[in-house]
């Protein structure tokens, strides 16, 4: 398999002296589900920022889709990232005075793209909001608002989505709800997804999981299950726990 994500030797150090990476080389295959875990300040979102072209790394190489971000100008990666890259925060980002429809528009039209609308209302009824177009987010519980995120990520057809801390906000069923979701955009849909998580059981979703520990990588984990996943945690010095563990 191809890696459709790519860094190499990735530095960030911020202002103040921090150094967040450390010279991370990954890579991340077409059509994978790979979690990223760490101990707090490890620089799992540090690592999502830069691969992602949201921030810039202080050294190193970011390739996406093969095109190379860092040697991309601001203008030309904004547009690059409106359409090839999805995101799903912890916090949905989704826009309150937006429809659902509205929002899951919203890269594809900042991106000067005309909305195919039945496509969009494809997505939408697959995530089980057909009936809820029309609705504004504040109506929405977490989980659905999560899934109009995800929604929003999908419909430009990026080349990888990655999601910081999807399930954070969410109760137990909920983030099963968001986290298979996931998986099936993966599994039966072809797309890659990153997903920085605290939590084991969240990880256990993935294909595999990369380990982050001071800005470096500490190795990686296939076919993760919850138990190994808080083993290796509890040996990278993390207090193991979060809403599903
Ligand atoms: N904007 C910033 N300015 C200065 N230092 C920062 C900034 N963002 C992150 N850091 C520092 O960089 C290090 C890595 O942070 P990062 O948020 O990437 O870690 P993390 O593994 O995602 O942590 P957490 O699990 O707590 O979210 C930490 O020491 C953090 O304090």
């Amino acid at each position: 398999m191809t890696d459709i994500v790519r860094v190499e030797e990735l530095y960030k150090t911020y202002e103040g002296g921090v150094t967040a990476l450390d010279g991370v080389t990954a890579g991340f295959a077409a059509g994978s589900f790979t979690a990223v875990m760490g101990p707090s300040g490890s620089g799992k979102s540090t690592l999502l920022q830069c691969a992602a072209g949201l921030d810039r790394p202080t050294g190193g190489r970011v390739f996406i889709d093969g095109t190379e971000l860092t040697a991309t100008k601001d203008t030309p990666m904004t547009k690059f990232r409106r359409t090839r890259v999805g995101f799903v925060f912890q916090d949905y980002n989704l826009l309150p005075s937006l429809t659902v429809e509205q929002n899951t528009v919203l890269s594809l039209r900042l991106a000067g793209r005309r909305p195919d609308r039945t496509r969009v209302h494809a997505v939408l009824d697959r995530l089980g909001l057909g009936d809820r177009l029309h609705e504004l987010p504040e109506r929405l519980s977490g989980g659905q608002r999560q899934r109009v995120a995800v929604a929003r990520a999908l419909v430009t057809e990026p080349a990888v989505i990655f999601a910081d801390e999807p399930t954070g906000a969410l109760d137990l069923r909920s983030a099963r709800e968001v986290l298979t979701l996931l998986r099936s955009i993966v599994h039966d849909h072809g797309r890659t997804v990153v997903m920085v998580t605290h939590d084991p059981v969240a990880a256990a979703y993935a294909d595999s999981v990369v380990f982050l520990a001071d800005g470096r990588l500490a190795g990686s984990l296939r076919a993760p299950t919850a138990d190994a996943v808080a083993e290796r945690l509890a040996h990278l010095g993390d207090r193991v726990g979060g809403v599903l563990a």
